[in-house]
């Protein structure tokens, strides 16, 4: 494709994706569906340039200002992370002049909002619980895209054989600091087409992801509910836990998640899960489960602001109002989800949110209306997993990660026994 394609390409992306009424990954896949001519390096500079725009939108849109043309252009112009002889041979000699100096400009002498690219909703509460030096580190990191985790499916491999065969294919990964399941991968290769990935010895997951199915301390042959199960990233880390013995729900309101589980169900060899649609929290399928459960995973629906690395686009598609509907959902959720546990089990609460209202507050108000359930600090059932120096990894009795400080997502757990 040529120089000038390549951006008016980018350009179309941009003007959907700013758009913000949908996810950026699905928009970004669909533009590389319909341009099948697109080369790997070309998708590479596409998507890198939109992201680029999606996470620095705010100093971008005000650099931006001084130029001339289409805003998506300009906006492209500045985030161009192709060579720079692309965007000289593509741009009249004013616009590549502006776009030099625009880009020259030193982040630091301009005001806060442009540096941090952040809305002000969002900054605050970030800026007050971390103060100003983790609040920057933050920012930083969650500027950087996020590295390739994967989970080692105990049931078929062990973590030192996987690493070993993705030597053998050319792809380094070390174990990962916590997860004992864990591996990062360097760089981004394709997995898909691998034996590892097909015959289902492996999965990608956020290392964040992995201690959190950790957290229930799930064993063979029990009663378990994965109660927001998507996809089944943790699902299937927790039927590796039970062995592929005992009985594994997977429930979800959204169907087509729960479709998405099945093929990986199938590769991870696990026949211990059950998948089932539910139509809300207290559905006749939960309500008939209740007080016979040994442990529950509750992986809220969340504003996802653990996520940025991967999702730029939901600091800008989030809203305070969005944000205090899902409290809502969390707190029914959790309360439903809690009915099902037996005396003695095991409940945790997880968000990949960054924030104190969707965990600490949501958490402690549960805790204060069911006394039944007694907290557990996460950092004793991280030790009991024989995770070397938890400490690090909690808050109080929580689990708290974040990108900058242990290059995970951003997630919250909170954990519980029922008295016996
Ligand atoms: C954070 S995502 C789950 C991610 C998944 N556990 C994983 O590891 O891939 C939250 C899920 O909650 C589901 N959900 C929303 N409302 C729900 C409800 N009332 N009951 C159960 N699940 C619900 C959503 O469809 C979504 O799949």
């Amino acid at each position: 494709m040529s120089p000038s394609a390549l951006l008016a390409s980018v350009t179309e992306l941009l003007r959907a994706v700013l758009k913000l009424d949908a996810p950026a990954d699905g928009i970004v896949s669909r533009h590389f569906r319909d341009q099948r001519s697109l080369g790997s390096r070309e998708r590479h500079l596409l998507a890198e340039t939109t992201y680029t725009v999606l996470r620095l939108k705010a100093r971008l849109a005000h650099l931006a200002q001084s130029g001339r043309g289409p805003l998506e252009r300009r906006l492209a112009l500045l985030a161009w992370v192709g060579p720079e002889s692309m965007l000289e041979a593509t741009c009249t000699p004013e616009e590549y002049a502006w776009a030099r100096h625009a880009r020259a400009i030193d982040p630091a002498t301009l005001p806060d909002p442009q540096r941090h690219n952040l809305p002000d909703w969002l900054a605050a509460p970030l800026r007050e619980r971390l103060g100003e030096p983790g609040f920057w580190a933050l920012v930083e990191a969650c500027n950087r895209s996020a590295p390739l985790d994967l989970r080692v499916n105990a049931l078929k491999a062990r973590r030192e054989e996987v690493q070993e065969q993705l030597a053998e294919a050319g792809i380094e990964a070390q174990p990962t600091p916590w997860s004992p399941w864990g591996l990062r991968v360097e760089g981004k290769p394709a997995l898909q087409r691998l034996p590892v990935f097909t015959e289902g010895l492996v999965e990608v997951q956020d290392e964040g992801s992995q201690l959190l199915a950790l957290l229930t301390e799930a064993r063979r042959s029990e009663m378990v509910a994965d109660f927001c199960a998507g996809a089944g990233g943790k699902t299937l880390a927790l039927g590796a836990m039970m062995r592929s013995t005992g009985r594994l729900y997977a429930f979800d309101t959204a169907g087509h998640r729960l479709e998405a589980l099945k093929p990986r169900m199938a590769r991870s060899g696990l026949s211990n899960v059950y998948p089932a649609q539910i139509a809300h929290a207290r559905d006749e399928r939960i309500k008939r489960l209740s007080g016979k459960l040994d442990r529950v995973l509750v992986d809220a629906p969340c504003s996802g602001l653990g996520t940025l690395r991967r999702n730029p686009d939901l600091k800008w598609r989030q809203t305070p109002q969005a944000l205090a509907e899902l409290q809502d959902k969390q707190r029914t959720i959790l309360a439903s989800a809690a009915r099902l546990l037996k005396p003695g089990g095991r409940l945790v609460y997880a968000t990949c949110s960054l924030l104190d209202e969707e965990n600490e507050a949501i958490a402690e108000a549960f805790g204060a209306a069911h006394p039944a359930f007694v907290p557990v600090a996460a950092d004793e059932v991280l030790a009991r997993a024989r995770i070397e120096n938890p400490a690090p990894l909690v808050r109080g009795p929580y689990l708290r990660l974040w990108p900058h400080e242990h290059g995970t997502d951003g997630f919250f757990a909170a954990v519980w026994d029922r008295k016996a």
